[in-house]
């Protein structure tokens, strides 16, 4: 099972993550991303989704219109493991330039 990540990993992670952030009173990271509209959105979710699926390791999302927001986090392990970098760095690979929006 993945192993929850030390400080020191969370944050050499994290250096190499731009546009995601940790939360505030949980184990996470978080990011928002802003699409031209619903279709483009959607899109990218379908990528996303299909890559979680291969990983085996799922975001919690949600979908307004052209706004996507996604939080990661192992639930299997209570907190950010590496399975929540390797998304992280495939869905802001696969994000469009300028979509990644600052919170
Ligand atoms: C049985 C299945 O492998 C597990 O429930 C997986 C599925 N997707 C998951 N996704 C996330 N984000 N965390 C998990 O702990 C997790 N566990």
């Amino acid at each position: 099972m993945a192993m929850r990540l030390s400080e020191q990993q969370r944050e050499a992670a994290l250096a190499q993550l731009d546009g995601w952030s940790r939360m505030v009173g949980r184990d996470a990271i978080s990011a928002s991303f802003r699409f031209t509209d619903f279709n483009q959105a959607f899109g990218f979710m379908s990528r996303v989704a299909l890559m979680a699926e291969k990983l085996d390791h799922h975001p919690e999302w949600s979908n307004v219109y052209n706004r996507v927001e996604i939080v990661l986090t192992t639930h299997d392990a209570g907190g950010l493991t590496d399975k929540d970098i390797e998304l992280a760095r495939f869905i802001s690979r696969i994000a469009p330039d300028g979509s990644m929006a600052a919170l």
